[in-house]
């Protein structure tokens, strides 16, 4: 691999007599993983039942090593949201924010969602889960990733992080920045990023970061968490950024973060002020752990912080009963449990959310909370999002496929199926995991997974 020579210089300055264990990391494969979905799975039922070998992650109790020949990407449990593939030093950063069942948290540069849906995976989808995204395409995968993975309590925006900050002034119990960064750490993933790399690039990224934590310093209650993280090696993105922010607000201290399999700590002489407490930060080098790289630190904001505590914004609409009557028909028949959280009409589509949402007025949204279907004429029509939000047994009738016989396959390309259930809707299950909705007819079951996901 063909490394930009300033590059090497760098690192070779920041590590001295390791940087011939950091190079030679570039001469063999990477590694892959995957990371349970606790909303759908345990490590243990996974183990049991996928067709691949796992090997654990030592710094992520949901994570996984896999071989890559074994591509469970295209395995029918990645449709039906058992797993997300993620590389593997990054899985070690959403576990720093401890993210609990009930809070608010934002993850302000979230897509395509591997830390959200981690995240959503440790809040059980009770709390309110802002993932946000500037990016209007890579917002698009971040919605679908969500809507795989199940997670019913997540609103999904597509801003920029000032607007943000001037709407949530001291709102969240939790923040997560995973910043855009020159993603040094990429390049044996993504050998696109050795040709962007630019030192011009790296001070360009330390000066986005600067920005983005400020707006999230403001967004952060009283006594809220803070994680930072990137997946680049610089020390002008790592250290120096959060050397400068904590200068910036003395109310903010560094959290210590467990090292575990082969994580080491940050170093103070990397930053201007060379303040000791930066040790607490920690680095994941691909010659230390088996995974790519990433930085990560966790800051924590005083309880007596001036800011006060932000709870004014609650979401008041509800679905008047009048209107729900198609739906309820279709619960009836359909569900053996009742959708929870508050109804709501956008337009004829209906959602449900949890209850303490904020309101979200005004913001550019791509998803909310569980879609849970479209009020057609004299009908209810279940959206995509309801197969995959709720529990295997909440549906009424089941077409179970089976992983090891090609007719899911079948399904995922949009093809009918032949069915002598009863007329109706229908739940498609991989081995009894939800994939998607079907509808029964004259022993028949038409195909409704959607357009934009069949694969041909
Ligand atoms: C490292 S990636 C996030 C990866 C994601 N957290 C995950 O785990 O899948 C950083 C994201 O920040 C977004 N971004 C770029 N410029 C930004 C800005 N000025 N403010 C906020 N986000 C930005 C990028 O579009 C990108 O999706």
């Amino acid at each position: 691999m063909s490394l930009p020579k300033l590059f090497i210089e760098r690192i070779s300055h920041m590590l001295n007599d390791e940087s011939d264990a950091f190079f030679a990391t570039y001469e063999k494969p990477r590694y892959h993983g995957l990371r349970i979905n606790p909303l759908k799975i345990t490590p243990e039922r996974l183990a049991q039942i996928a067709p691949f070998q796992l090997k654990p992650v030592p710094f992520c109790h949901t994570g996984f090593y896999y071989k890559l020949e074994d591509e469970p990407g295209k395995h029918p449990y990645h449709q039906a949201g058992l797993y997300y593939i993620q590389e593997p030093s990054a899985m070690a950063v959403a576990d720093c924010l401890d993210a609990k069942p009930g809070e608010r948290i934002l993850d302000l540069c979230a897509a395509p969602g591997g830390k959200t849906t981690q995240i959503a995976g440790s809040m059980k989808n009770q709390g309110f889960l802002m993932a946000n995204e500037i990016n209007a395409k890579r917002a698009k995968a971040l919605s679908e990733n969500i809507e795989r993975c199940g997670i019913t309590n997540a609103l999904v925006t597509n801003e920029k992080p000032e607007r943000l900050a001037n709407r949530f002034a001291g709102y969240f119990d939790k923040i997560l920045v995973d910043a855009p960064c020159s993603g040094e750490g990429m390049f044996r993933k993504d050998p696109e990023a050795i040709e962007y790399w630019s030192l011009d690039h790296v001070k360009h990224c330390a000066s986005m970061q600067k920005e983005i934590l400020d707006h999230a310093y403001h967004m952060l209650k009283p006594g809220g968490i803070l994680v930072y993280s990137t997946c680049t090696f610089s020390a002008e993105e790592n250290e120096q950024s959060i050397d400068h922010f904590l200068d910036h607000y003395p109310d903010l201290e560094l959290l210590p973060i467990q090292k575990k399999g082969g994580m080491t700590d940050g170093n103070p002489d990397w930053s201007i002020s060379h303040r000791k407490d930066l040790i607490k930060t920690a680095r994941l080098w691909p010659h230390h752990v088996q995974g790519e790289g990433h930085f990560i630190a966790k800051c924590k904001k005083a309880h007596t912080s001036t800011q006060s505590e932000n709870n004014s914004q609650t979401f008041t609409q509800t679905a008047k009963k009048c209107d729900l009557k198609d739906f309820y028909s279709f619960e009836k028949e359909s569900l053996t449990t009742s959708v929870p959280g508050t109804l709501f009409f956008m337009k004829n589509h209906l959602f449900s959310i949890p209850k303490d949402f904020p309101d979200f007025s005004g913001l550019r949204i791509v998803r909310t909370g569980l879609h849970i279907g479209e009020q057609k004429k004299q009908r209810f029509e279940p959206n995509h999002a309801l197969a995959l939000g709720l529990d295997p047994s909440n549906f009424k009738q089941k077409l179970n496929l089976s992983s090891t016989d090609k007719e899911w396959a079948s399904y995922l390309r949009g093809e009918t199926l032949p069915s002598n259930l009863n007329k109706g809707w229908t739940i498609v299950t991989i081995d009894n995991y939800p994939i998607g909705w079907g509808k029964v007819a004259n022993g028949t079951l038409k195909n409704f997974y959607p357009k934009g996901l069949r694969r041909h």
